[in-house]
């Protein structure tokens, strides 16, 4: 899969009133270079509907469209890929329906998990939580930074940070080695969801450059 930085996955809890397309172009135009439908709550339908209108966006930049969960979804409007975790389908059977084309990211909490996906063909793994998030049920304990120094040590497909990451914190995130940010609440929950953009990038560029 093309690298990427900012991966940003929809959260419309966070921007009440405001449309959910118009919110994730912002986010694109501020430097976002992945997206991922993530809707625990419409029918299938709705979630369908957005997956459409959000597929005709990442086509329009051309970045990749993730869909979470829904691998029905995924392949009715030919989005980029899927995001499952550890209690979805398993990444084998996923891979099987979906096929060796697309892009397949995994939630991973712990190394094992982390080796697994690796060893199963996971294109990207997410490592998180990293802090302490709202904007996941039943989550589990914070992961911390020390579990993206065991990553950075030991895998080598790409990982995404996840979980709380804000822009306060995320030069923590990006000292223990994560070079890839992924935020809900920071950046669809923002007045200014463009410039938050703007400025994750601007930090994970530098320390790009002094790496
Ligand atoms: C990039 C990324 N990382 C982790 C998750 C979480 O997936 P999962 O553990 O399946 O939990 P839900 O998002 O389905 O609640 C994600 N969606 N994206
Ligand atoms: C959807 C999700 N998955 C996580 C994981 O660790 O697997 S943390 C998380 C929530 C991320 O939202 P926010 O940026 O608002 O904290
Ligand atoms: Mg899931």
């Amino acid at each position: 899969m093309k690298d990427f930085r900012l991966y940003a996955i929809t959260g419309e809890e966070f921007h009440k009133g405001r449309d959910l397309i118009q919110v994730m172009e912002e986010a694109i135009l501020g430097g976002v270079d992945i997206i991922q439908l993530r809707d625990k709550y419409s029918s299938k339908k709705e979630v369908l509907r957005k997956a459409k209108l959000l597929k005709e966006l990442a086509k329009k930049y051309d970045i990749p469209l993730i869909i979470n969960d829904h691998i029905d979804v995924a392949l009715a409007v030919d989005a980029d890929g899927i995001h499952i975790g550890q209690d979805d389908l398993p990444l084998e059977e996923a891979r099987k329906i979906i096929g060796k084309n697309k892009i397949i990211g995994i939630s991973t909490h712990e190394i094992e998990e982390a080796r697994e996906a690796q060893k199963n063909g996971a294109d990207y793994i997410g490592v998180g939580p990293i802090f302490p998030t709202k904007s996941k049920v039943d989550v589990v304990d914070p992961v911390t930074t020390k579990y993206i120094e065991e990553v950075v040590k030991e895998i080598t497909i790409p990982f995404v940070a996840i979980g709380g990451i804000k822009l306060h914190n995320v030069d923590q995130v990006l000292d223990a080695g994560a070079t890839r940010i992924c935020a809900i609440s920071e950046i669809v929950g923002n007045e200014d969801v463009t410039r938050v953009c703007q400025l994750f990038i601007k930090k994970i560029d530098e320390r790009l450059l002094i790496k």
